[in-house]
This record gives C-alpha cells, sequence and structure tokens, in this order.
C-alpha cells in the first residue's frame, strides 16, 4: 500500500444541500484521474458507528428528547473518535483525503442553537474537545460553499433517500432560521481562520448554480495553492 503519512486533509463544509457530496466526490475523481490518490470520509458516518447510528436517530426525529447543543456536539465529536482509526488508514494510503463534512460542521451548527454572543466560546469548546482531547487531526484547508439557504433547500428535496430517514427534511434541513444561522457562523469561521486556513467557494455565479465540474475545479485550484510545491 502506498504510503501517504502527510496526506492533505481537505474539509468540504456548508449548509444542508450546499453541495458538499457532489462537490467531494467531483474533487476526488479530478484528483485520481490526475493520478493523485484521494478518498472521500463523509460524516456522520450513520452505518459505521455507534455515535453515527444515534445521530441518524437523531435527526430522524426517532429520540424522544432534544439535546444540548454541548449534548449533541459530543455525540458528533464520538463519530469521529470511533472513525480515528478510519483516518489514519485514509491519510496513510491517499495523498488527499477529503472529508464531506469535518469538525467546522459541529462548531458552526452547535454553536448556531446558542445565543449569538455565545457562539464563539462553544466553537472553541468543540475545537479543544475534538482536536486537543480527542486528538482529531486539523484539516489543512477547509472549503466553504457558500450557497444561499434557499437554493440550498431546493437542491435538499432533489436528494436521493437517506440511510437515516425517509423524509424529505431531517430535524436540522427542516429548521430555515438554523440554516440561516448556520451560514452566518460559516461566514466567521472563514474569515477568523477557526480550526485552520479556509477558502470560500460560492457556488451561484451570475444568478446561476455553477456546474459539478466548475465547482470541483475551483477547490481543486484553491487546493493547489495552498500546497504550491506539489
Ligand atoms: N452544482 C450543482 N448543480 C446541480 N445540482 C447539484 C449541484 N450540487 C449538488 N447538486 C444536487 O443537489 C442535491 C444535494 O447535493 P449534495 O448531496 O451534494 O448536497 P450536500 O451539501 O452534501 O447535502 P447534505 O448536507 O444535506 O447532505 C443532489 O441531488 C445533487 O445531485
Ligand atoms: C458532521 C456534523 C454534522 N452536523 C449536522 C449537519 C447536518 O445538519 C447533519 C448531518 O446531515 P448530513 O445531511 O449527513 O450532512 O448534522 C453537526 O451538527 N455536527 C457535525 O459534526
Amino acid at each position: 500500500m502506498p504510503q501517504h503519512a502527510s496526506a492533505f486533509l481537505l474539509a468540504i463544509e456548508g449548509g444542508d444541500g450546499a453541495g458538499k457530496a457532489t462537490a467531494a466526490a467531483g474533487v476526488a475523481a479530478q484528483l485520481n484521474a490526475a493520478g493523485r490518490t484521494a478518498t472521500v470520509l463523509s460524516f456522520p458516518r450513520y452505518t459505521h458507528t455507534l455515535g453515527g447510528h444515534v445521530l441518524g436517530d437523531y435527526l430522524a426525529g426517532r429520540l424522544p428528547h432534544t439535546a444540548s447543543p454541548r449534548a449533541m456536539a459530543t455525540l458528533y465529536a464520538l463519530d469521529r473518535l470511533e472513525s480515528a482509526a478510519v483516518i489514519a488508514a485514509a491519510a496513510a494510503a491517499h495523498e488527499v483525503v477529503v472529508f464531506d463534512r469535518y469538525i467546522a460542521s459541529n462548531m458552526a451548527y452547535q454553536a448556531a442553537q446558542v445565543p449569538a454572543d455565545d457562539a464563539r466560546d462553544l466553537m472553541a469548546w468543540i475545537a479543544r474537545l475534538e482536536v486537543d482531547q480527542f486528538g482529531l487531526p486539523v484539516p489543512d484547508l477547509s472549503v466553504y460553499l457558500d450557497t444561499p439557504a434557499d437554493i440550498a433547500r431546493t437542491l435538499i428535496l432533489q436528494k436521493r433517500s437517506r440511510s437515516y430517514t425517509d423524509d424529505a427534511l431531517d430535524a436540522y434541513e427542516a429548521d430555515f432560521a438554523l440554516q440561516t444561522r448556520v451560514r452566518t457562523n460559516y461566514a466567521l469561521m472563514a474569515a477568523a481562520g477557526l480550526l485552520g486556513r479556509w477558502a470560500t467557494v460560492p457556488t451561484i455565479a451570475a444568478g446561476s448554480l455553477r456546474s459539478p465540474l466548475e465547482i470541483a475545479t475551483m477547490i481543486v485550484d484553491r487546493l493547489d495553492d495552498a500546497r504550491p510545491d506539489r
């Protein structure tokens, strides 16, 4: 197995329906076609980890109680902690590991569920939990896919069925105000460089959605900007 101990860790981030899974697959396909080995890991890992399974039940509305943002953040973090060996194996075998959501999703979504004045503290708490306590790697680059919430809602409704729910919208997707606060948080995190380096890729140009190919190409360009030696 080829060893790439210093695989580039690229996180694709954004609100629900921003086009992350499509972009992550497109980026990996472009890199692999160019002979640069890449793989995609999507979080939550609904069907692979205990944490992911519980999160699917939560998002599908099958759990009887709501949980605090810190409790939810811990569950999402546990899904990644359970996946630590999978992340390490992916990084050892590929030049680039593309995360379809990673730690920044936890920061953006859970901080969107506390008063705005408490958001930065919660983001810092989540970063300490996942990076300092759980030992998860910081991404080399996070790309914020900036898709307006109304367009993202249309894209969510086009999605194929998910492993954890048959509903068209899960609990977070159905909450339009939450999606708006999430977008605000991502813009803040990208501007402040929380959890490392960021690039923002607007998915709309001249009023129209860019093609998946164009979006993937823009992300690969940002990746190359972030490591000009490769
Ligand atoms: N640039 C694009 N142009 C047209 N359709 C797109 C584009 N990007 C994504 N889609 C479509 O929109 C839907 C949602 O895309 P995708 O699953 O990639 O979003 P996502 O951000 O991963 O969603 P979620 O966070 O809810 O899992 C899919 O049906 C996908 O084919
Ligand atoms: C990884 C991660 C995700 N979330 C939120 C974001 C989404 O609303 C759901 C996951 O849904 P998807 O359709 O599978 O993208 O969970 C979060 O709050 N914290 C996280 O770490």
